[in-house]
């Protein structure tokens, strides 16, 4: 059984903790029933011991699976990560959301995808990562008495995601730590307008209205300010025609939406100026998780 996993880009500027997209960048695992536990780790976080010996994704699906199948039973397991660690790509969002799915599809017990969102959010409990992770395209999401309510919007394969993914990770959890403890009224008017704003621009596709309508004062600068060359990596990527660019999730990555015919303009600048960070163009990714036999 094979089950994949699409990297997501959360927030988009002002819509903290709602707004999210998934991106054409996978982590994908292949489960097999074996004699004794294995597990064998390609691409992202392959040189981090902790992932082979204290894997949150197998932790996750022990759980699940016990609980399905009330026995315990070994695996083996073939990761094969493209979604960095800790660079506000949802990384902690594709394990959640793989290892609950994997843990049903194995036992052959049906899960819809509105259910696993529900479960996931027992774990990450902001549901802008873990909505497009399941969902794919372009997600509104708010959380009621432990429910995620959202809704959904399919991306044109004429925009590209093209995003800057530094040297250095961000952990959400400090990043979390550096913001205000409140905000004043004319800030959060600021976020709700253009929030609102943004997603109706998605939804209408109104495209030449996200440069505006992604303006956010809550939380991009006190965390950019940890690493001030991001305000440069934004600057570039604006200059050079992207729509919008925004700090992905809690960063570290710079998140840039564009036209398919601005997108080697924007990754050539951002190559040139940045050499010492990852540069990728990607499609969306519209389908969310997907399990093959
Ligand atoms: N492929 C993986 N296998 C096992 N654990 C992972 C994997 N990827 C991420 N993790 C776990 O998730 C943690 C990173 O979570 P964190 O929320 O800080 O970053 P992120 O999810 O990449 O960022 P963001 O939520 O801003 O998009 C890692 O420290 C590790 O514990
Ligand atoms: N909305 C979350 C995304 C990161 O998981 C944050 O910005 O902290």
């Amino acid at each position: 059984m094979r089950i994949s996993v699409p990297a997501t880009s959360a927030n988009l500027g002002p819509g903290f903790d709602s707004l999210g997209l998934a991106i054409s960048l996978y982590n994908q695992v292949v489960i097999r029933p074996s004699k004794f536990h294995s597990v064998s780790l390609r691409g992202e976080g392959s040189n981090n011991p902790m992932l082979k010996d204290n894997n949150m994704f197998i932790a996750i699906f022990n759980d699940f699976y016990f609980n399905l199948a009330k026995k315990k039973r070994n695996f083996r397991f073939e990761f094969t990560n493209e979604v960095p660690l800790s660079r506000g790509l949802g990384s902690s969002s594709a394990v959640i959301v793989s290892a609950i799915a994997s843990a049903y599809a194995i036992e052959g017990v049906k899960l819809e995808k509105e259910k696993l969102l529900n479960l996931a959010l027992a774990y990450e409990n902001h549901p802008d990562n873990i909505t497009p992770a399941v969902m794919g395209g372009f997600n509104v999401a708010s959380v009621q008495d432990n429910e995620v309510k959202s809704i959904r919007k399919e991306l044109p394969r004429f925009l590209k995601a093209v995003v800057v993914i530094p040297n250095r990770p961000i952990s959400t959890q400090l990043a979390r730590k550096a913001l205000p403890f409140k905000y004043s009224k004319e800030d959060t008017i600021f976020n709700i307008a253009h929030s609102s704003l943004l997603t109706a621009a998605f939804m209408t596709e109104n495209w030449e209205m996200l440069k505006t309508a992604s303006k956010d004062i809550v939380h991009q600068k006190y965390r950019m300010k940890q690493m001030p060359e991001l305000f440069d990596v934004q600057k570039t990527a604006l200059n050079n025609g992207a729509l919008m660019s925004t700090l992905s999730g809690s960063g570290s990555t710079l998140f840039s939406l564009c036209y398919k015919e601005d997108s080697q303009r924007i990754e050539s600048s951002l190559k040139k100026r940045f050499p010492h960070f990852r540069v990728l163009t990607r499609n969306f990714d519209n389908s969310g998780v997907r399990i093959e036999d």
